[in-house]
């Protein structure tokens, strides 16, 4: 349903990603494996318009798809979730939740169904109870995490993009968001799950990707390799200075 075809980005002299092709299934959670500076964070935002391929193309539904900025993206399915908590601190968890969607300003929901959106979209995964009236930049880090997943949750996302969601939630919750991934991926959404940690790659992809310099040296079935071949493949020398103690 999505590819990337042949996707270059350079930043001056650093080359973020060279020649990168993936296609990704619906349906699938489709991991992203690399190593801290391997070009995974430029991907997430050329899926999400915020940074321009110099050369390459996107393809949704097999056709070229161009557009520039996230407005262009969001009513085709796209959702992301960044690594940095983006939220708006000074105003309420339900505002939050479904910023974008019916304006801050000018309500168009009434606020009983607002809330009632918002509470829905959080009972999808959290378990960690949010209030929903409070200014989320109150809010601990991790609760903080769980209003920017709701809101895109709230958009019923066709892909569903998440850059390292899952290292400021506690165990409970980030058990339930797999659970959640796992039934969006059931109901045919596809999502982008970008990881450093081996056992979530293990325990959650259907299929694999590994970024090394900007490049894709493999995608493939989870199961088709081992985690140290994973490793392997993703940082070579970190697995040599493994192996040999
Ligand atoms: N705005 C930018 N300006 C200059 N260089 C950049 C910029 N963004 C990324 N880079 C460089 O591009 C390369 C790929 O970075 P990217 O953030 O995509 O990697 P990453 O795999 O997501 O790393 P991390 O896990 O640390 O987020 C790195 O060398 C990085 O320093």
């Amino acid at each position: 349903m999505l590819e990337i075809r042949n996707i270059s980005k350079r930043y001056g002299e650093t080359i973020a990603l060279a020649d990168a092709s993936i296609e990704f299934r619906s349906g699938t959670i489709h991991t992203i494996l690399g190593e801290n500076g391997s070009g995974k964070s430029t991907m997430v935002k050329l899926l999400s318009g915020i940074v321009q391929p110099d050369s390459g193309a996107i393809l949704l539904h097999g056709k070229p798809f161009s557009g520039t900025n996230p407005s262009a993206f969001q009513p085709q399915g796209f959702a992301t979730v960044f690594q940095e908590v983006l939220i708006a601190p000074d105003r309420s968890v339900t505002d939050n939740i479904l910023l974008g969607l019916d304006g801050l300003v000018r309500r168009t929901v009434a606020r009983n169904e607002r809330r009632d959106r918002a509470a829905l979209a959080l009972k999808r995964f959290a378990v960690t109870d949010v209030p929903l009236d409070v200014q989320a930049g109150l809010l601990p880090l991790a609760a903080q995490q769980l209003v920017v997943l709701a809101r895109a949750i709230v958009r019923n996302p066709k892909i569903l993009i998440l850059d390292e969601v899952t290292a400021a939630l506690d165990f409970a919750d980030r058990e339930s968001v797999f659970s959640l991934m796992r039934a969006l991926a059931g109901e045919g959404c596809l999502i982008l799950f970008i990881t450093h940690r081996m056992d979530e790659v293990m325990s959650l992809s259907d299929r694999i990707s590994i970024l090394r310099g900007g490049r894709v040296v493999r995608t493939e079935e989870r199961g088709a390799s081992s985690p140290a071949e994973l490793l392997k493949a993703m940082a070579p020398r970190t697995a040599a200075e493994l192996a040999h103690g």
